[in-house]
């Protein structure tokens, strides 16, 4: 599935018109009978549905919602949320179509009576403003969303719940709280946004008969189950521990012993072929009483020669629990200095800002994992801006420095040093606590030593710690008890059902 833009939408809506001969008023048609074909699951047959209709072609795909329903026996009132003269084109031929029908709509200009027949409705349909919304959100819309979200109906949304942007703009958000949301052939980008997420309530797509290869060209993927399923490596059979990789897992101190063991312990139970912990003298014997299968490098010893130690790893993930004293330092130094993919997490970061600009210069991939706040961090942003921007702020980030950006929230995007980004759809809040971070930082290690391109490795690594605290609180946990050991505990079931 792919996550689109306004401004991609509408170029593959004007291709499918120029190049495929697909006429606006079908693909209006096929938008509001695939969206009634949803709505019926909602309504009884004695549900009095309202279908408000705004100026534009979302308010299309309500004149075509309206008359599929009126046909089909159902109670339908329909409100015009707009003068005769702002319905043009595609619109104004299903306007004439609906009225042709002999169905009855209000006009907006009858203030009197329409507030009570949205008051009396068991469902609204919202069908106001789409891909088009801009701005901040202009009366009588503002009193109608206001009214809509005071009364206790079913809403279900055409494309966007209105007052939703595609994607974000700048200023306060007042728009209509649906229940579930019917998105026109893909979600749009502000699905993902924290400050409009859930004015989505639950979200769908619903096909409309674009052609697919126009979707498939758009950069944003969602990444899904069957994405997974066909990216994530199978083992051979004939494979053998240096075939999966032999990483190298740098953090920790005396005060956070456990962030590099939740590492450690996700990278192995993420298919690392041979994994190595280095840390400090204190913490090591902590760990490893832990993690039976790994082996461990003392980065204390004054006689280490930490660059030529690393060379024989495949890929190193820095800066879990690391702490923030000079020698941690110097570890990122050289980790950031050598050839190898790397990882840099956490305190890693913090030190991070200082050699940016090296990070273009690598030779290997390197791949970032701030949270939002290290993110504002690193690009002396405010949180709320790198939370109201996200695909904005990492894909300038990632092409700036060339890197592989993995920014963490309720929904993770990937993004590759090309732009190219993913999104993920796994995980709850129950992940929303310290250690979870550590145990991603671990599946991405082990996942970028395997086949597949790093995107993919990326993005199912992101997807598989998602689904492991999903599984989690199935039947087992909830979001208030569940702890990133509980996760580790169900990355088996997460990846059987990848696997298989
Ligand atoms: N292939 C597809 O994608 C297909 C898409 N289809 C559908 O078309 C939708 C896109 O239609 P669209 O381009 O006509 O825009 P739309 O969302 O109706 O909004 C325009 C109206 O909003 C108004 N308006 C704007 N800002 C405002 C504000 N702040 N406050 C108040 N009003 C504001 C603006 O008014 P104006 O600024 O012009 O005065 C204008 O009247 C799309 O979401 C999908 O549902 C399907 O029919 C079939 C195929
Ligand atoms: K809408």
């Amino acid at each position: 599935m792919k996550s689109v833009t306004a401004k991609e939408m509408y170029n593959i809506d004007r291709k499918a018109m120029e190049d495929y001969h697909l006429s606006g008023v079908l693909l209006m048609e096929n938008a509001g009978r695939a969206i009634t074909e949803k709505v019926l699951k909602h309504l009884s047959k004695d549900s009095i549905v309202v279908v408000l209709v705004g100026a534009g072609n979302n308010g299309g795909d309500g004149f075509v919602i309206a008359r599929t329903l009126a046909n089909l026996g159902f109670q339908v009132n329909l409100i015009q949320i707009a003068f005769d003269q702002q319905i043009k084109g595609d619109a104004a031929e299903h306007k004439a179509i609906y009225l042709k029908f002999g169905y009855q709509m209000t006009q907006i200009n009858q203030t009197d009576i329409y507030q009570d027949i949205i008051q009396s409705a068991d469902v609204i349909i919202d069908a106001m403003l789409g891909i088009g919304f801009q701005g901040e959100l202009k009366e009588p819309y503002r009193s109608i969303v206001k009214l809509i979200n005071s009364l206790n109906k079913t809403v279900i949304a055409v494309d966007l719940p209105s007052g939703v942007p595609a994607e974000t703009v700048d200023g306060p958000t007042l728009a209509v709280q649906a229940d579930i949301t019917y998105c026109i052939e893909a979600p749009k980008p502000s699905a993902f946004i924290e400050r409009y997420a859930n004015f989505y309530g639950e979200w769908e797509t619903v096909e409309i008969g674009l052609p697919k290869s126009l979707l498939e060209a758009c950069k944003t993927d969602v990444w899904t189950l069957d994405k997974v399923k066909q990216t994530l490596p199978k083992r051979d059979k004939h494979s053998h521990k240096g075939s999966h990789g032999r990483g190298l897992v740098i953090g920790g101190h005396k005060e956070m012993p456990g962030a590099v063991r939740l590492t450690a312990t996700a990278a192995l139970r993420s298919g690392v072929g041979l994994l190595t912990v280095g840390s400090t003298s204190d913490v090591l014997p902590i760990v490893a009483s832990a993690v039976t299968e790994a082996t461990y490098m003392d980065l204390t010893d004054p006689k280490l020669d930490f660059e030529s130690r690393i060379q024989p790893f495949d890929a190193i993930a820095i800066g879990m629990g690391m702490g923030r004293s000079d020698l941690s330092r110097q570890w990122l130094d050289a980790v950031i200095e050598s050839d190898k993919p790397i990882i840099i997490d956490a305190d890693g970061l913090y030190f991070l800002k200082s050699h940016l600009a090296k990070l273009a210069e690598r030779k290997a991939p390197t791949i970032l994992t701030p949270h939002p706040g290290e993110m504002a961090m690193l690009i002396d942003q405010t949180i709320q801006y790198v939370k109201n921007n996200p695909f904005e702020v990492a894909k300038d980030f990632a092409k700036n420095y060339q890197v592989y950006l993995v920014l963490k929230g309720a929904y993770t995007i990937v993004t590759c040093p090309n732009g190219e980004q993913t999104i993920n759809t796994t995980g709850n809040p129950g992940l929303a606590k310290g250690g979870s971070g550590d145990c991603l930082a671990g599946i991405i290690l082990a996942q970028i030593m395997q086949k597949g391109s790093l995107k993919s490795s990326l993005a199912n690594a992101c997807y598989i710690h998602g689904l492991a605290a999903d599984l989690a609180i199935e039947d087992h946990h909830s979001t208030t008890d569940l702890l990133a050991t509980d996760l580790i505990n169900f990355l088996p079931d997460a990846f059987r059902k990848c696997l298989n």
